[in-house]
């Protein structure tokens, strides 16, 4: 669980803060005065860095597992406004190397839990014994329509099919592979650049 700093709208507002962290991923709302508590594996209180939220949400472990073949998910799952870009990827500027529309430049601290997993992700593979090929994919679900985005000019929305080898895939969904950290980069580039315009 992470809990977001009030942003300048809220606090404009004057906006009181309704959490309190207990510590050990217990955290308590004010509910209308009524508090109800909650229990987490871990939670992120408002001054936690990019850094922190990478090293402590299992991250790591994930990618670990994924090396030794597991299938890994990471989610990010709450409210509009409620922070799944910024965790996920940080601000908009965070994604292009080059210098952001405005003059902002990429912060290194502020990039979000996918461009780290890139780097860890090829940190590791490479003490991993054995050829390791790695390929990514990006696809949005929206209204249940599965969009390619690295192929959005495809016009149709594509298929989830299920096979006996495969399992569940989607069909004719473009597969990038990766080879360095910049390939990773590019792709999330492009697939948000066209998400964006979608
Ligand atoms: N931990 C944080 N520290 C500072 N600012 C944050 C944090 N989390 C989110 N924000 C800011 O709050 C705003 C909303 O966050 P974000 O866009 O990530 O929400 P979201 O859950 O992806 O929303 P939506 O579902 O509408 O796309 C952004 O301006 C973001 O920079």
């Amino acid at each position: 669980m992470t809990v977001r700093p009030l942003n300048s709208q809220e606090q404009n507002r004057n906006d009181t803060f309704c959490a309190q962290f207990h510590g050990g991923g217990r955290l308590e709302i004010q509910n209308f005065n009524q508090p109800k508590q909650f229990g987490y594996n871990v939670v992120f209180e408002p001054e936690a860095s990019q850094e922190d939220v990478f090293d402590n949400s299992g991250m790591k472990k994930l990618i670990d597992m994924a090396l030794n073949g597991y299938a890994c998910t990471a989610l990010a799952f709450g409210q509009t406004g409620s922070g799944k870009t910024h965790t996920m990827t940080g601000p908009p500027q965070q994604l292009y190397e080059e210098e952001f529309e405005g003059g902002k430049h990429p912060d290194p601290d502020m990039v979000g839990l996918m461009q780290r997993s890139f780097t860890y992700l090829l940190q590791q593979a490479e003490s991993v014994a054995g050829n390791k090929v790695i390929r990514a994919s990006y696809l949005e679900i929206y209204n249940e329509q599965v969009i390619d985005l690295l192929n959005p000019n495809q016009k149709r929305y594509l298929q989830v099919r299920w096979s006996k080898n495969k399992g569940f895939y989607v069909e004719n969904l473009f597969v990038a592979e990766c080879e360095s950290v910049d390939d990773l980069m590019a792709v999330l580039e492009e697939g948000q650049l066209s998400s964006l315009s979608i």
